[in-house]
């Protein structure tokens, strides 16, 4: 099975071209190649797919084979494999995810290989009933506390189409990720987990971020959950609608814009293409 190991501020995964590879259990696959030791290595695994309503189609697993919603490093770099492998031939494209239909607009070098990527992630989520949590329905989840381990944490839950929860410290480096990150994820508020945004304000048009993801651990970057802290820094009173977030990877440039949808502009890069033999 052929196959590319790309990533996006960091985050990476292993991409398998379905226009031309069959795979028939995405999950099992999905937790073999990521495992560090004995697959490729990677946070998950990225499927681009024939669409009938966009250019192309994206699935996306989580390293322990889950499947989510949407990837916002990930479609970035289904943009560059799509582009690059010649499956689309335009620059402004649009691709079919769980979360909806995304456009994205790509930016190449002198070799016309994409480099960065626009992508219109789509407007948030805030009601409660849309975000997968338990209790009473229908309210808006700006500021609410969260009682995990030894700490009571305010937090902001954000759909992005998948769903995260933003929480504001005062030194990310510092913070406990590896703790609180798998209490926050598997707490009994989230009957079907949820992705942790750790959130550093710098300055209003500045942040860094740690996230730690629902099915794959403390990653490098993650888009959706930098769109989900643009809404809640705003929400909250903390940050501007243009944002510089710094990620563990690299840099991603945010935007909420006034018509309501998050922009995310971003690298994608190509490490590597292999074989790889199904065990
Ligand atoms: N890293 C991704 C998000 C991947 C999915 C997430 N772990 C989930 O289960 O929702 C991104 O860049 O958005």
């Amino acid at each position: 099975m052929r196959f590319a190991k790309m990533h996006g501020a960091g985050n990476d995964y292993v991409y398998v071209n379905g226009f031309a590879e069959e795979v028939t259990d995405p999950a099992a696959l999905a937790q073999a190649v990521s495992n560090r030791q004995f697959g490729i290595g990677s946070d998950g695994l990225i499927l681009i797919l024939p669409s009938e309503v966009a250019d192309v189609r994206m699935r996306m697993f989580n390293a322990d084979g889950s499947e989510a919603e949407m990837c916002g490093n990930g479609i970035r770099c289904v943009a560059k494999y799509a582009y690059d492998h010649g499956l689309v031939t335009n620059k402004e494209i649009r691709v079919e995810t769980g979360a909806g239909v995304k456009p994205l607009q790509l930016f190449t070098n002198a070799a016309d290989k994409v480099e960065r990527v626009r992508v219109n992630m789509g407007q948030p989520v805030l009601k409660r009933s849309l975000i997968p949590m338990a209790g009473p329905e229908a309210e808006q989840v700006v500021a609410e506390s969260l009682a995990v381990l030894d700490r009571t944490f305010a937090i902001t839950c954000v759909s992005m189409g998948n769903p995260h929860c933003v929480i504001f410290v005062d030194d990310v480096d510092a913070f406990p990720v590896e703790l609180y990150g798998p209490a926050i994820e598997n707490h009994p508020s989230f009957p079907r987990r949820i992705n942790v945004e750790f959130v550093q304000v710098l300055a209003s048009g500045e942040v860094r971020q740690r996230t730690w993801e629902r099915g794959a651990a403390e990653t490098l970057a993650c888009g959706t959950g930098a769109s989900a802290v643009t809404v809640a820094g705003v929400l909250t009173g903390r940050t501007d609608r243009r944002l510089l977030n710094h990620l563990r990877g690299g840099d991603l440039e945010m935007e909420w814009a006034e018509d309501g949808d998050i922009y995310m502009t971003g690298p994608a890069v190509q490490v590597f293409e292999g074989d790889y033999q199904p065990q």
